[in-house]
């Protein structure tokens, strides 16, 4: 069962068109990044969805269900940093947070053991590194056990040490069986933790879908030889090449499955091109996301 279906949804404010007829699918028990630059439209579809904003048109759905305060209660939710005491100790901030959700305080031992913070919980917030601060925001979000936590940009800010804890982090509650929708502007976030991802262009979603299917990183091969032209020819003929072009005093290969180089090798030398140098590489996942990007720009 999908954890959210977004059917249509689009949000103007005044003359910005913040988002333009989204629609994608979160399913159950992934980590789920809606990825996009500063001002795509993420802090205002994630509001939509926790219903701090209405969209203009569209509908979407919680677990199936046209969502109600039911529904919703299952979620937990970091859409902005939240202000805690910094002379209170991270237990006494919880307590807060519990009363604010109307929860009972039993949850503050188990959410404060499951963010690692237990042996800190009775010192002040104030004395808490970068990370520790945001993994008692997150314990916060815990606080009643939600099956799906909502985050928007959870690493904002943080050092990278803060920033490798709250990864860490996400994916122990992912391991736990938590679905995680996570707004981000780093491609960082979607390679380390997303198991699948959105990608919103001013308002406009481009693609969706699991990590390894939208953001295609195929294997490619750069090689050299005396004769550049022989050796793309060749390239060219080989089984499985999608796309040869001579950059940079090389030929970059790409093709449509693994290249075996030692293959490629023998290949190439069998119809007289010694090769110089050769070497697998793999597509960055910035370029994958260029390509991505500048194809609905282009
Ligand atoms: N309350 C508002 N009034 C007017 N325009 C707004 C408002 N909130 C957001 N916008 C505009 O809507 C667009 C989408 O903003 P949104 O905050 O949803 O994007 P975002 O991808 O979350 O950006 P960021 O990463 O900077 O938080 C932007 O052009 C923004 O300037």
């Amino acid at each position: 069962m999908p954890v959210l279906t977004l059917q249509h949804i689009s949000k103007r404010y005044g003359s910005v068109q913040a988002l333009s007829d989204v629609s994608f699918t979160v399913p159950e028990g992934s980590v789920f990044g809606v990825l996009g630059p500063n001002g795509s439209g993420k802090t205002t579809l994630l509001g939509i969805v926790m219903d701090v904003l209405k969209a203009d048109s569209g509908n979407f759905r919680l677990f199936d269900k046209s969502p109600t305060a039911k529904e919703r209660q299952q979620i937990g939710t970091l859409l902005e940093t939240p202000n805690f005491y910094h002379y209170l100790s991270g237990y006494k901030n919880l307590e807060i947070s519990a009363s604010i959700k109307k929860r009972g305080k039993d949850d503050i031992n188990r959410v404060l053991e499951v963010t690692g913070l237990s042996h800190r919980k009775d010192y002040a917030f104030k004395t808490y590194s970068l990370g520790m601060k945001q993994r008692l925001a997150l314990a916060g979000v815990l606080l009643g056990d939600p099956d799906v936590l909502i985050l928007d940009e959870p690493t904002n800010g943080l050092d990278p040490a803060g920033i490798a804890e709250v990864r860490a982090l996400i994916r122990q509650l992912s391991a736990s069986g938590k679905t995680i929708i996570l707004a981000s502007h780093l491609l960082d976030e979607v390679e380390k933790v997303c198991t699948h991802v959105a990608i919103l262009q001013t308002g406009k979603l481009l693609v969706s879908g699991a990590v390894n299917e939208v953001i295609v990183r195929s294997d490619f091969v750069e090689a050299g030889a005396e004769n550049l032209d022989l050796l793309s020819r060749l390239l060219n003929e080989f089984p499985g090449a999608t796309l040869v072009e001579i950059k940079d005093g090389m030929v970059r290969a790409q093709f449509d499955t693994a290249p075996d180089p030692a293959a490629i090798n023998r290949y190439c030398a069998e119809r007289g091109c010694w090769l110089t140098f050769l070497q697998v590489r793999k597509k960055s996942l910035e370029s994958a996301f260029l390509e991505i990007t500048n194809n609905a720009t282009s």
